[in-house]
């Protein structure tokens, strides 16, 4: 018989559903306390209840959970030199929007090889989530899929909508239901408006289309998220980490009754993809932070074992701790910025006493 219905799909296969891998990967306690204190602080940073600032860092993309993990411990290792000044949490982002094709994360391409292996890319996300909270780090990731969450999120103290996304209404309505603070990036082409109305919308109820945790499609009610922020990313139109782009934002953020505050990502347009720009950009931010700028509560750094990036050919032929997507500081870059972000909170501490 001729059909009108799916032309263009190939196939259908079984997901598992959400509670299934959360029963066969639980929290447990100690991890379950992790994510709430972790969210909690990173919302007292955003309310000005603490004047600490969050700090995002880690590898652009997860390809290889061995790798994360021994960033973890790192930066766990790290930490205590920081976190008087510094409330950090570990980038760990299995899901990559692209501009045209490529590679999209770790969940949907574990193989890093177009398996598609969905099932295996789900379970070691949530494995690496609970592997790296175990350590006592909170995780950051960003939601694409609007099914993924279900899957994560509990495991997940701080979360990201994209540039590619900041203006999309489905991913709106997603961040009003999300259990943790959002983070909206700037538009591609440099535009904070749509980010500044992301958090708006994300701020609202909803009634939406999603999945329950049976795995059933499902109307989902929401109650609104109001720990959104936006986060400066430059553009096309150029950087925006700069004191004028810091000042025009944060006015548009106070003409739509927003709080007062934002992100700094001192990677992706701020520094042109060139990771050697990188601790450039966040000794911008740093200054501004030492001058007394209250109102910049984050700063996102991608970081990873070995500096800069690799081309993904050969999978079973990849640099160990190398970034398989945008370009990355090294470890040990990595530590000298964030002493030197903490130094600029810790002067800006002294300022207000
Ligand atoms: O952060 C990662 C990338 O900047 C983003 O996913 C877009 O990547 P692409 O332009 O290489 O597709
Ligand atoms: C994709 C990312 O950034 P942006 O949305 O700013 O391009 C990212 O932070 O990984």
């Amino acid at each position: 018989m001729p059909t009108t219905n799916d032309t263009r799909v190939v196939s259908y296969s079984p997901l598992i559903a959400p509670e299934d891998l959360l029963a066969e990967l639980p929290m447990g306690p100690e991890r379950t306390a992790l994510v709430e204190e972790a969210r909690t602080e990173v919302k007292r940073v955003l309310d000005a209840d603490d004047d600490r600032l969050v700090v995002i860092v880690g590898p652009c993309s997860v390809h290889d959970p061995v790798s994360a993990l021994d960033y973890a411990r790192r930066l766990k290792a790290y930490m205590p030199a920081v976190d008087d000044a510094l409330c950090v949490v570990m980038r760990v982002y299995f899901e990559k929007p692209r501009t045209t094709l490529g590679w999209k994360g770790l969940i949907n391409d574990p193989g890093l090889n177009d398996s598609f292996d969905v099932h295996r890319g789900l379970r070691t996300a949530r494995k690496l989530l609970l592997d790296i909270g175990s350590l006592g780090v909170p995780c950051g990731t960003e939601f694409l899929d609007p099914i993924t969450p279900q899957y994560i999120a509990d495991a997940v103290s701080w979360g990201a909508i994209g540039a590619r996304t900041t203006e999309s209404q489905v991913h709106r309505q997603l961040s009003s239901g999300l259990s943790m603070p959002v983070g909206f990036k700037n538009g591609t082409d440099g535009d904070v408006q749509v980010a500044v109305d992301a958090c708006s919308a994300a701020g609202a109820s909803h009634t939406f289309f999603g999945v329950d945790p049976n795995g059933y499609g499902a109307v989902v009610n929401t109650s609104g998220n109001p720990d959104c922020h936006v986060i400066l990313r430059g553009g096309r139109s150029g950087p925006n980490f700069d004191v004028d782009s810091v000042n025009t934002a944060l006015e548009v953020i106070g003409n739509a009754g927003l709080p007062r505050r934002l992100m700094i990502d001192a990677s992706h347009a701020n520094s042109g993809k060139d990771h050697r720009r990188q601790p450039g950009v966040a000794e911008t931010i740093g200054a501004q932070i030492a001058a007394g700028q209250n109102d910049i509560v984050g700063v996102m750094l991608e970081s990873f074992l070995v500096e800069g990036n690799q081309k993904l050919a050969d999978p079973t032929d990849l640099t160990y701790g190398q970034s398989i997507t945008d370009k990355c500081m090294s470890w040990e870059v990595t530590e000298s910025v964030l002493a030197d972000l903490a130094e600029s909170v810790r002067t800006r501490r002294k300022l207000a006493d």
